[in-house]
């Protein structure tokens, strides 16, 4: 029987696809001699239920989608019904997918805890980050954070599990539902983004080993709340002012991140007269940028630390979040000492 050898296409008749994700999450796993499986059927996992919630996006401002859904959370926010329906999603795909034995979300109270006691990873999420722009057809994302826990599998979650600092993350990662959909994550050995295509339902690399410009023109800041900046942070963005930079703030801090992550920027949200821990959530939302951030030679910090080695105390705790290009950072945090030197 005659057989000829393979030999790949030279035409370029058919372009190649690239290369999907899943194949990715193989090989990478490859590349971790202990490698059990597990954490990649967790990224698995995540990005099914992506594409679900990325289909929910895409019908926000249908009425079954759209508009509030009438409960508070933890955070006193009033619960979008995108909130609602994205973490059902991930928290469905997860306690399916039985790798994960409790996640922490920002649209729970408390710490979710799945019967599956075999599960080694905890997850924190944030399922819907910019729910003010759900409804104005603008980019929102999803924020999730992986640990291994601590305590012996099969045991009772304990709060060691959970209370722990971003420098023991596993993997991290956020997708972005925008002009397209993408998926950027870690597993600490650099960062790759996925962009999803619909008509195939996969996601496919598009931006291999993401590095972040060491300086950029794009500050992003609330500057609706200046007046309750400190004047280091006052006197920084009059500095970005006097040079000109872009000012660009979309409001939902996935959105702001990537954009800053691909251009150079800063995304500044300080602690403020009424939020004087900041805004955003150390848990599911610091952390997990944080260590994209550093994983693409770009740095995050609260003012005072590296974002990565602050010990969580509570669940939804705030963080002042200063994250984004290596010199930009570092300038705001110099001036920062300047000022508080000056006022010892
Ligand atoms: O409206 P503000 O105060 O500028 O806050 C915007 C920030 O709040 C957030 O919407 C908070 O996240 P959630 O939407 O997940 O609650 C960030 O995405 C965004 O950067
Ligand atoms: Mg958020
Ligand atoms: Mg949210």
């Amino acid at each position: 029987m005659k057989v000829k050898k393979y030999i790949p296409d030279q035409s370029g008749l058919a372009n190649s696809v690239g290369v999907t994700l899943d194949r990715f999450i193989k090989k990478k796993q490859d590349d971790f001699t202990f490698a059990s499986g597990e954490l990649s059927q967790l990224l698995r996992d995540i990005a099914l239920a992506a594409k679900i919630v990325n289909r929910e996006t895409n019908r926000a401002g249908l009425s079954r989608i759209s508009g509030s859904f009438g409960h508070t959370n933890i955070q006193g926010e009033d619960q979008q019904k995108l909130d609602v329906i994205a973490n059902i999603r991930f928290m469905r795909a997860l306690s399916k997918g039985g790798e994960v034995c409790a996640i922490i979300s920002e649209e729970d109270d408390e710490v979710v805890e799945f019967k599956n006691k075999s599960g080694k990873y905890v997850v924190a999420i944030d399922p819907l980050d910019g729910s003010s722009n759900i409804d104005v057809n603008v980019s929102i994302g999803t924020i999730f954070s992986i640990y291994r826990r601590v305590t012996p599998i099969g045991s009772q979650i304990r709060t060691e599990d959970i209370m722990q600092a971003g420098n023991t993350q596993v993997a991290s990662g956020y997708i972005i539902y925008g002009s397209s959909t993408m998926l950027v994550y870690t597993t600490g050995r650099g960062v790759n983004g996925f962009t999803y295509e619909p008509s195939l339902g996969e996601f496919f690399l598009s931006h291999p080993d993401m590095k972040a410009p060491q300086n950029g023109e794009i500050y992003s800041i609330n500057e609706g709340i200046y007046n309750q900046f400190d004047e280091g942070l006052k006197s920084y963005l009059q500095l970005c002012k006097s040079r000109k930079l872009c000012a660009r703030y979309i409001g939902s801090l996935v959105a702001d991140f990537h954009r800053n992550l691909l251009k150079g920027g800063i995304y500044i949200y300080p602690a403020t007269s009424s939020l004087p821990n900041g805004k955003l959530r150390l848990l599911y939302e610091a952390n997990a940028l944080a260590f994209i951030a550093e994983q693409a030679g770009a740095v995050a910090s609260n003012g005072t630390n590296r974002i990565l080695d602050v010990m969580p105390t509570s669940l939804h705790q705030r963080t002042p979040l200063i994250i984004g290009s290596k010199k930009m950072v570092d300038e705001v945090l110099a001036i920062n000492n300047k000022f508080s030197d000056q006022i010892l």
